[in-house]
């Protein structure tokens, strides 16, 4: 076994979270002829070529990149059913239960709520996203972000919350990779049962033993057969959705002007501490702001007690066309009245138009299509090999041959390149080795959003010509201020996105992006003025002449030592114009 160690070994330096698959060192030598080398049951890469050259660009095998998983015979228990139906809740209490484990969740939010929950429960438990790393002595449990999760290590029990992502254009391919990566004993998979017969079929290959546990709602949702009426039938508790933030900010206009309600709002671009926030009053009983008005963003990760959801429009623009809201997305919000346990135990789900009705009856009473094929990223192992052997081939190459000749099984598709593409095509520019141009590629940059491009740019820039960023070279932080319009707030908003990049390289090359604390103060107050717009664009409070009496004031803000440390000239400007839309 010694010698048979000896001879694998990794085909590049790489850190520990990106030793996925591999390589099997003989067959470099060889040039990578057929091998016959076998360890711990896996097979060689090379072996899968019949003949010739192996085809890196294969990647109809991705359980054998995950050597530690396939040591283990796992049992996986599949929890499916609809929202509020107690999946999670089950999952948690296995995992709460084990002497070590990891929950893999597609949200920060999500991740934070498990690690509070289990640490409340003196289970200690770390906290592991692409921006935080917060760890408790003595923890053997995590709670982690899907991308974050360690496919090294071995772990009594695993939970991978709303498993059905794997079929997501963008993000799928980390979820395959945590399923078929994670090496626990037992593996706790949460989600749609429009999900199972895909991953029955990915496991096939794996030895594992599947046993799926269906769930009902526990609390009835009521479809309502008369939408809303009119603006002044909105109550407390309500929740209206639709998908722009034009249009919540000019619903929430609509309903406070009636002087009846303040509203809380939840779109995805809000930082997600911001999120938690206008969550938190929605909820909280003695809060003025008694309804929501939000997009998608809370189909998952969010605790919201709404009574009703009204759907004010059935259509949303997904970055490419306009087009009708599917039947997983109209159950996924619509699913979100009436929670277990909360003050509105019973939800109702209409819609402002009459006309949108059937559309929202016929999807709530439709099972969602099955998920045929899961997300799939070559490792950065087999990128690099690649490129080895097409030494002149930039990593936007290199990813173009592997979408166009992958040979893929009917289960997996290519993870959409997209928005990876256009990053390999700023980096490819520049003077930087293959790792850091992948470590830029995989970084959470919304390349559509200009002011995030820009500042993904100027960083790789700087770490090319320099080999270190200093924040303050390419970002003034006394220059923050509570937004004063609609278009100040976007631009806020973004330069959120352009410091949450800074402190996810930083904890990847921490020697090079050196100002990480500087980025995420900076983040918080980024938030803290967020917030601050949101609490005085209250068109009720405007009538009423009431900011001074807003308990949550600037004034109070400004008092906290980040605030005083880096923005002296915020207390300043504490007027705010509300916008005229
Ligand atoms: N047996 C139970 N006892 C007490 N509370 C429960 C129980 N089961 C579920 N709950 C509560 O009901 C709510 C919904 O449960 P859970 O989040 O597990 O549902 P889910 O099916 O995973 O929904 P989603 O798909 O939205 O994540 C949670 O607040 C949870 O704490």
């Amino acid at each position: 076994m010694a010698r048979s160690l000896l001879r694998w070994r990794l085909s590049s330096p790489v850190p520990p979270k990106l030793r996925d698959s591999m390589i099997c060192s003989d067959c470099l030598k060889l040039d990578i002829n057929i091998c016959s080398h076998v360890f711990a049951g896996l097979r060689c890469l090379s072996t899968f070529q019949r003949s010739g050259k192996p085809d890196l660009t294969d990647l109809t095998h991705p359980h054998t990149w995950y050597p530690v998983a396939r040591r283990k015979k796992r049992n996986i228990f599949l929890h499916v059913g609809p929202t509020n139906s107690g999946k999670t809740y089950n999952a948690l209490k296995s995992l709460e239960t084990s002497s070590s484990g990891v929950y893999c969740g597609p949200l920060r939010l999500l991740a934070w709520e498990v690690a509070q929950r289990l640490n409340r429960a003196n289970v200690p438990c770390n906290l592991i996203t692409g921006q935080e790393r917060e760890e408790i002595d003595g923890a053997k449990h995590s709670s982690v972000t899907v991308e974050m999760a360690d496919v090294t290590s071995e772990y009594q029990c695993a939970v991978i919350d709303e498993i059905q992502m794997v079929g997501c254009r963008t993000r799928g391919f980390s979820f395959t990779r945590a399923l078929l990566g994670i090496a626990s004993d037992e593996l706790h998979l949460c989600g749609d049962p429009a999900a199972v017969p895909l991953i029955q079929r990915i496991l096939e290959v794996t030895g594992d033993v599947i046993k799926v546990q269906h769930y009902e709602r526990l609390s009835p949702l009521i479809p309502l057969k008369y939408p809303l009426g009119s603006f002044s039938d909105i109550r407390k508790g309500d929740c209206i959705v639709t998908f722009s933030r034009r249009e919540i900010y000019k619903l929430k206009k609509k309903v406070e002007i009636t002087g009846k309600h303040l509203c809380s709002v939840v779109y995805g671009s809000l930082p997600p501490e911001t999120r938690t926030k206008q969550a938190k009053m929605f909820n909280d009983e003695s809060s003025e702001f008694d309804v929501l008005v939000a997009s998608d963003a809370i189909g998952m990760g969010l605790n919201l007690n709404i009574s009703r959801i009204i759907f004010s429009t059935m259509k949303k623009f997904d970055g490419v066309c306009t087009r009708d809201l599917t039947i997983p997305e109209i159950k996924q919000i619509a699913g979100r009245a009436g929670r277990y346990g909360s003050n509105f135990p019973t939800g109702e789900v209409t819609c402002i138009d009459a006309e949108d009705l059937p559309l929202l009856h016929s999807s709530l009473e439709s099972s969602s299509p099955l998920i045929e094929r899961a997300g799939l990223f070559p490792t950065f192992d087999l990128l690099s090999l690649y490129s080895r052997l097409h030494s002149k081939a930039g990593l936007y190459n290199i990813l173009e041959q592997f979408l166009k000749k992958a040979k893929l099984s009917p289960d997996y598709f290519i993870a959409d390149y997209e928005e990876i593409l256009k990053v390999a095509a700023v980096v490819d520019e520049l003077p930087l080795g293959l790792y850091d141009k992948y470590l830029f590629c995989i970084s959470p940059v919304d390349m559509n959003d200009e002011i995030a491009a820009q500042g993904l740019t100027q960083f790789a820039e700087n770490y090319a010509k320099k080999g270190i960023v200093q924040l303050r070279e390419i970002f003034t932080p006394g220059r923050l201020q509570v937004p004063k319009s609609q278009n100040s707030l976007k631009e806020l908003e973004s330069v959120h996105k352009v410091l949450d990049l800074y402190v996810w390289l930083s904890f990847r090359m921490e020697d090079s992006f050196p100002d990480c604390e500087l980025a995420s103060s900076q983040k918080a107050i980024c938030s803290l003025l967020i917030e601050e717009f949101l609490e005085r664009l209250g068109w009720q409070r405007q009538l009423k002449g009431n900011f001074q009496q807003n308990s949550f004031s600037l004034q109070q803000k400004a008092q906290s030592s980040m605030l005083r440390k880096y923005f002296p000239q915020v207390l300043v400007d504490s007027q705010i114009e509300l916008t005229k839309d």
